[in-house]
C-alpha cells in the first residue's frame, strides 16, 4: 500500500459544524456591540482556529483589521469561547459517507489534525462517535496550526510514521500548505469550508467531491 496512514483535518472535512460557530460567533459580537455576520461569511472563515474565526468577525471580512484594540479582541475570544462551550456539537453533522469510509479504512493508521482547541474537540469527537476510529488527535493549542508543518509532523511521529508514508485529507487551504509544508501528500475534500479560495491553486495531489472518493487513492498500491 502506497501510504499507511491518513491524517484528517476535522471541521468541513469530517464535520459540518459551522453552524455552532455562526451562532458563538453573532452572540459575541453583538455582546461587544459590533455588526452581526452572515453564515455564508462565517463559513468561508473556518478553519484558522478560533482566535482568527473571532478576529475576522470583529473585522467583518476574511482580512484582520490590525487596528482593533487587543482588549476587545481578548474579552471578544473569552466571551466566544464561553458561548461556543454551550453550543459546540448542537448543530453539526457528519458528511455523507464518512461513517462508511472511516470503516471501510480501518486497516490504516488514523489521526485527527484541527486547528480547533483541544477543549472543544474531544467532546465533539465523542459525541459524534468518532473518537475509536483515531489513534492520535493533535489540536490547535496544542502547539503551531496549521498551515505550519508542525501539528502534521507530530501526528506523524505519534503514529510511528514517516511524512512519505501518509497522507493528509482536508478541506482548506491551511490543509493543502501545511501537507505542502510538511512534504506530505494531500487529498482536497471540495465540500468543506475553503476559505473563498480555489483549492486547486494550491496544487494537491488530489481534488475529491466526496469523502467515499478518497478510498480508492488510499488503497491503490
Ligand atoms: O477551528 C477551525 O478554524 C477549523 O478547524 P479545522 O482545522 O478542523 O478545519
Ligand atoms: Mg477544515
Amino acid at each position: 500500500m502506497r501510504y499507511q496512514g491518513v491524517l484528517f483535518d476535522l471541521d468541513g472535512t469530517l464535520i459540518n459544524s459551522a453552524q455552532d460557530m455562526y451562532i458563538a460567533l453573532n452572540l459575541t459580537l453583538t455582546e461587544v456591540a459590533f455588526p452581526i455576520v452572515s453564515y455564508a461569511q462565517v463559513s468561508t472563515w473556518v478553519g484558522n482556529g478560533i482566535d482568527m474565526l473571532v478576529k475576522r468577525g470583529l473585522s467583518g471580512g476574511i482580512e484582520i483589521n490590525t487596528e482593533l484594540p487587543q482588549v476587545l479582541v481578548d474579552v471578544a475570544i473569552a466571551t466566544f469561547k464561553g458561548h461556543y462551550k454551550l453550543l459546540a456539537g448542537q448543530y453539526v453533522n457528519l458528511y455523507p459517507n464518512v461513517v462508511t469510509g472511516l470503516a471501510a479504512l480501518s486497516g490504516f493508521s488514523k489521526s485527527v489534525v484541527t486547528n480547533k482547541d483541544r477543549m472543544f474537540t474531544e467532546p465533539l469527537l465523542e459525541r459524534l462517535k468518532l473518537t475509536s476510529h483515531f489513534e492520535v488527535l493533535v489540536c490547535g493549542d496544542d502547539g503551531l496550526k496549521k498551515p505550519a508543518a508542525q501539528p502534521l509532523l507530530q501526528a506523524c511521529e505519534k503514529m510511528g510514521l514517516k511524512p512519505h508514508e501518509v497522507i493528509m485529507v482536508g478541506d482548506s487551504k491551511s490543509d493543502i500548505l501545511a501537507a505542502h509544508n510538511a512534504n506530505i501528500d494531500v487529498i482536497a475534500l471540495t465540500y468543506g469550508y475553503h476559505q473563498g479560495v480555489n483549492l486547486q491553486e494550491f496544487n494537491p495531489q488530489y481534488l475529491c467531491d466526496d469523502f467515499l472518493d478518497i478510498i480508492p487513492i488510499l488503497t491503490q498500491r
